[in-house]
């Protein structure tokens, strides 16, 4: 559903990104992974039309009309359609006066749809975000973090979109909390045959939920695999080294029975 072809960005004539390809199919989960500096977010704000593309090419085939549009340097190009996305930072991607329920409802901006269906999907994307309805009135100081990156959640999804695109979005929550949000937003994506694009420093993430990894290091891909392939035979020696790395840590032993061991709250943490 998305093909980057030989992607390129530059800013103040420095190459920020360098010849970047991959293919992600519907329904599939890519986790960009790579050091600090690496550029997983510049490849996410070119894919955004935050940062214009000085080569290359972006093929997105939309599920709803099964057209591929083709995207080039040159172009007026906003962004792709059908696509949400969810930050890193919950509190600061909310508005800290406006009620739970009309941050998600926002997510509707560009639907015309009546009150009743909007109230429809507002219910609905909690129930995926497994959120209790008795937020919806609670502005975002009166949550904690990850009721707060749940409620960012429901606002990418009420849209229905076909893919969502995560910048780190678990890496300000703790541990446990981090666990039942990777669980829920794995579950959304089983649910609806989502297509995720996730960018992560957590190894264990990807190898527990990623169909494809990309590895970037100073702006270059360094592998594109399947997750498998990639923890078993990394493409490139710097790859090794970040699996030994994480490996020594513990950060690989992700339990199989993930669904099991972490509870579901009613409410959400
Ligand atoms: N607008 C810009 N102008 C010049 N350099 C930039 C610009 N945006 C990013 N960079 C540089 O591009 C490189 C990649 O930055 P980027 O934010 O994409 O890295 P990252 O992999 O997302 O890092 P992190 O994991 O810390 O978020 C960095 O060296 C950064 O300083």
């Amino acid at each position: 559903m998305l093909t980057v072809k030989s992607l390129c960005v530059d800013a103040h004539e420095t190459r920020l990104l360098d010849d970047i390809n991959f293919n992600l199919g519907s329904g599939e989960c890519l986790c960009i992974i790579g050091e600090s500096g690496s550029g997983k977010t510049t490849l996410l704000k070119s894919l955004q039309g935050m940062m214009p593309m000085a080569e290359g090419s972006i093929h997105h085939g939309l599920s709803d009309d099964g057209v591929e549009h083709i995207y080039q340097p040159g172009q007026n190009y906003l962004g792709l359609p059908g696509v949400s996305w969810v930050m890193q930072n919950p509190t600061a991607a909310l508005n800290p006066h406006q009620r739970v329920g009309d941050a998600i409802l926002e997510g509707l901006y560009s639907a015309r749809l009546s009150k009743s269906e909007q109230q429809t999907r507002l219910r609905s994307a909690l129930q995926e975000v497994e959120l209790s309805e008795e937020l919806i009135t609670r502005k975002p100081p009166q949550l904690s973090l990850g009721q707060a990156q749940r409620v960012c959640i429901a606002r990418a999804l009420i849209s229905r979109p076909n893919m969502i695109i995560f910048d780190e979005p678990l890496s300000a929550l703790d541990a446990v909390v981090q666990k039942q949000i990777a669980r829920v937003i794995d579950d959304i994506r089983q649910a609806h045959g989502l297509s995720y694009l996730f960018v992560t420093h957590d190894l264990g993430f990807a190898r527990a939920y990623a169909d494809q990894i990309l590895l970037l290091r100073n702006g270059k891909m360094e592998a594109c695999q399947r997750a498998d392939d990639f923890f078993a035979n990394p493409a490139s020696a710097y790859g090794a080294e970040l699996i030994d790395a994480a490996a020594i840590l513990g950060a690989l032993e992700q339990p199989a029975e993930l669904s099991e061991e972490i509870p579901r709250l009613e409410a959400g943490q």
